[in-house]
């Protein structure tokens, strides 16, 4: 974990519309180092999706430093998976050949990888299912192994389990652990859910709006497997949430024009 993946410096993003002009992120700087976990939580409207839009590539009218690997992105590129908050999958293609997309299950090689991929995402035996026939943490999980497919360097999750039920939400949490345990892969993750957030992140991000910026990075010094029950997890999560409030209180203050 010593090399740094992604370099973020003094970016700037401003959306101009005709009645308006939205300084959507201000001069953010964040450092990701290779096989990190980053977690981003904060208000509404403070930046994040704009933030893993950038990263990905889906946005580069931006202005500053954001490199991968030592390249400034200029759009999207296999290097960079993403992952929205519905899986977006085809409904006429099956579980495997989802997955598969635009390579050959009739070569070995893909049809290999990909079945290695079913069962580390924990869906053997619905290899020929439809998306129709898939629970919601189900198809999240077909649309992250087509993600991993393409061995991107990093995966950038936009409140992936933001409409999932809690309990396969924390399902979800573990299967996500356990592939980036596996794969070593970095990690961007963005939500609503402070919990979330402590329990996956090795770095929690909060942002706050108006315009969106970065508040503090609080450094989760949790072991894995973490428990939500330990004490540890606790204390941790309450630092978190105390940081957090401030962060709201601020953006009330702001938004109220107090
Ligand atoms: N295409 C756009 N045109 C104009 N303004 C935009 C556009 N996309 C986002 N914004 C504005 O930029 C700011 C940041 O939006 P963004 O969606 O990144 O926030 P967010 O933190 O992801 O919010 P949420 O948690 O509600 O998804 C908001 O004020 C939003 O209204």
């Amino acid at each position: 974990m010593s090399e740094r993946a992604l370099v973020i410096e003094r970016l700037n993003k401003i959306f101009t519309t005709p009645n308006e002009r939205v300084v959507a992120l201000r001069e953010i700087d964040l450092q990701v180092k290779q096989g990190e976990f980053i977690t981003v939580i904060g208000p509404s409207g403070c930046g994040k999706s704009t933030l893993l839009k950038i990263v990905a590539g889906l946005d580069v009218e931006y202005d500053g430093k954001v490199e991968l690997n030592g390249q400034q992105i200029k759009g999207p590129s296999l290097e960079k998976g993403f992952i929205f908050q519905e899986p977006r999958l085809f409904p006429w293609l099956t579980v495997e050949k989802n997955i598969a997309g635009d390579q050959s299950l009739k070569d070995p090689k893909v049809r290999g990888k990909v079945h290695e991929l079913i069962r580390l995402v924990k869906l053997e035996g619905f290899e020929k299912a439809y998306p129709k026939e898939l629970s919601g943490g189900m198809a999240q999980r077909v649309s992250i192994a087509r993600a991993l497919l393409r061995k991107p360097d990093i995966l950038l999750l936009d409140e992936p389990f933001g409409a999932l039920d809690a309990f396969t939400r924390s399902h979800m949490q573990e299967v996500l652990l356990n592939i980036w345990e596996t794969n070593k892969t970095t990690m961007i993750f963005v939500t609503h859910d402070l919990d979330e957030a402590v329990f996956l992140g090795q770095r929690v991000v909060i942002m706050n709006p108006r315009p969106g910026h970065i508040k503090s990075v609080l450094p989760i010094e949790l072991s894995f497997p973490r428990k939500r029950s330990s004490l540890a997890f606790q204390e941790m999560r309450r630092t978190v949430l105390n940081e957090f409030e401030k962060v709201e209180e601020e953006s009330y203050t702001v938004g109220a024009g107090i």
